[in-house]
């Protein structure tokens, strides 16, 4: 949703997650952690999807790669390259067609080398060969394929990760995370591997907190809030405050270091203790009774807003 005509490569409408948990072993609830969610990816575009720790950020992920836990329902549209795809569908894409960098090096087989797993026990000389460049291209020590994954340091685990989300030629990848642990030339190579993939006309979905990298690499930006965006911008967006739409995004930009690190005070709220309306409400200075009511997702100057006070 925003002035590109360009083709989605996804294309996320409504998306909602639940979780069902017993209370005290009996009761039965219903714990709503994403609330219709909206979110796209435009051929040639890296998307970067910020927020804070518990946001729902790796649950997108997951649902978009439809590995959410047993006890986890989705509902909504997930399109991939204007398919509509169901269950069975992502199964079919997945590691192929649509990659995931997990956010946590767990993801690895611990009884399998590195160099199989990510050749995934094919054999031909082609695979081996795009391995062993893979793994040049990330500066991993040459016998790093017949090393097990206890053997790797965090920084080595996690370009291994990079390198498997590489070997298939995707059309999507959806990085969680994909940068703690690693120094900043490697971060900055696979961002650069990052850039080089969109602009043959891919997409990147990148989860992360760091808004300082998101502005760095990104094309554009969605602010994940307590389970929803609230805003989608172009980073071109964030070189004033006034550009921006919504009162969330307005003072993580007046938090950054260049516009004087002014910290914002409050929580997100928690998962059991939603506000009713807007989730930001509680922390917004322009809060209005209005803002209990529900809240529409609308187009504003080529991005999205979740707020009914945003001009
Ligand atoms: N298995 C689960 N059972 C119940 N609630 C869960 C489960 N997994 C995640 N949640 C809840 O869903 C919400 C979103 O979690 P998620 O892992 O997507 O956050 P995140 O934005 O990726 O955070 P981080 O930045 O810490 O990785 C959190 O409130 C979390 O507590
Ligand atoms: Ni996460």
């Amino acid at each position: 949703m925003t002035c590109s005509n360009d083709k989605h490569i996804l294309e996320i409408n409504n998306l909602s997650i639940a979780f069902t948990q017993y209370e005290q072993g009996l009761r039965q609830i219903d714990l709503q952690v994403i609330h219709n969610l909206n979110v796209s990816v435009h051929e040639g575009e890296i998307v970067a999807v910020v927020g804070s720790s518990g946001s729902g950020k790796s649950l997108l992920a997951h649902a978009i790669l439809g590995i959410l836990p047993a006890n986890c329902t989705a509902v909504g549209n997930i399109a991939v390259d204007g398919e509509l795809v169901d269950a069975a569908r992502i199964r079919e894409l997945r590691g192929k067609k649509v990659v995931l960098v997990p956010q946590s090096v767990n993801y690895l087989d611990p009884l399998e080398k590195v160099g199989a797993q990510v050749r995934r026990e094919r054999q031909e000389e082609a695979v081996r060969k795009r391995q062993e460049e893979l793994f040049a291209f990330y500066k991993l020590p040459a016998n790093t394929g017949e090393l097990y994954p206890f053997e790797l340091s965090g920084g080595m685990a996690r370009r291994v990760l990079l390198s498997t989300a590489m070997m298939e030629n995707p059309r999507l990848i959806i990085a969680d995370e994909p940068t703690p642990g690693l120094h900043l030339a490697a971060a900055k190579n696979a961002m650069r591997h990052f850039r080089e993939f969109a602009d043959k006309g891919n997409g990147v979905l990148l989860i992360t907190h760091d808004i300082e990298l998101a502005l760095e690499v990104a094309d554009r930006i969605a602010v994940f809030y307590a389970g929803t965006t609230l805003e989608e911008a172009l980073v071109t967006d964030f070189q004033s405050e006034d550009a921006l739409r919504h009162p969330y995004t307005k003072a993580l930009w007046r938090a950054l270091p260049q516009n004087g690190f002014q910290p914002f005070p409050g929580n997100q709220p928690y998962v059991k203790a939603m506000p009713e309306g807007c989730p930001f409400g509680p922390r917004c200075s322009q809060f209005t009774p209005e803002c209990v009511g529900e809240i529409p997702q609308r187009l504003l100057r080529c991005g999205t807003v979740r707020c009914i006070h945003a001009k």
